[in-house]
């Protein structure tokens, strides 16, 4: 995770695991200590955006192939972590979704104030595609956001939308160029 002052109250937090910003436990730790540590410095306001073409690509799927359940266990309890503390933030923040963001990609520009998306990406939480159903606090983060019907269509068929579908159904707020 990298953070670049835009004035001394606004940062830039970007994720920079390539190639796709995989949330392993690492990542995850990473950027709620960040963020932590952003609250703690008289910092207002969060842009948190990619340093490469993919947002993020959701969680780190090669971390959860046959892991110990005590590692799972700290995996997921890292994931809650994150969640929370950026949901929570007292910070302005702001994703700047500069690329793809499936699934947990998505769980983190939800969990952010506002989202600003660029065009020709995808957004949305497609876990039912490959046999898994979303936690339910993705779920309620997307009924929050779309509403609780369009919510249930798009987590049931597993969509991920276009930056202009994602506009107009509301899951981000602005499209940037
Ligand atoms: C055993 C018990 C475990 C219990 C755990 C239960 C878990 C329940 C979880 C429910 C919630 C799940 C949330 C998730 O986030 S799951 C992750 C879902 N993510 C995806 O479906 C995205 C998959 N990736 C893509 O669609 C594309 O990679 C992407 C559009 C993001 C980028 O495309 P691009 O063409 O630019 O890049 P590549 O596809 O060529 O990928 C480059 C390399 O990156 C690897 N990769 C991609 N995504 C992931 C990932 N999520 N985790 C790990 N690695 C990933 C990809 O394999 C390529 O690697 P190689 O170069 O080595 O081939």
């Amino acid at each position: 995770v990298t953070v670049e002052m835009k004035s001394s109250k606004v940062a830039i937090v970007r994720m920079n695991r390539p190639p796709v910003n995989a949330l392993s436990k690492d990542l995850m730790h990473g950027l709620r200590r960040t963020i932590c540590d952003l609250e703690d410095n008289d910092v207002k306001g969060i842009v948190l955006t990619s340093s490469s073409k993919v947002f993020c690509a959701g969680l780190d799927l090669a971390e959860l192939l046959n892991p110990t359940q005590e590692f799972v266990s700290s995996f997921w309890k890292e994931l809650q972590g994150l969640w929370i503390t950026l949901y929570s933030s007292r910070l302005v923040t702001v994703a700047a979704v500069n690329g793809a963001a499936p699934a947990a990609g998505c769980m983190l520009a939800l969990s952010c104030d506002y989202r600003m998306m660029s065009s020709k990406n995808v957004i949305g939480m497609n876990e039912t595609k490959f046999g898994l159903f979303p936690p339910p606090w993705f779920v309620e983060l997307m009924a929050d956001t779309v509403g609780r019907r369009k919510a249930e269509m798009l987590l049931l068929q597993g969509t991920l939308l276009s930056t202009e579908d994602a506009l107009a159904c509301g899951m981000i707020d602005q499209i940037v160029e």
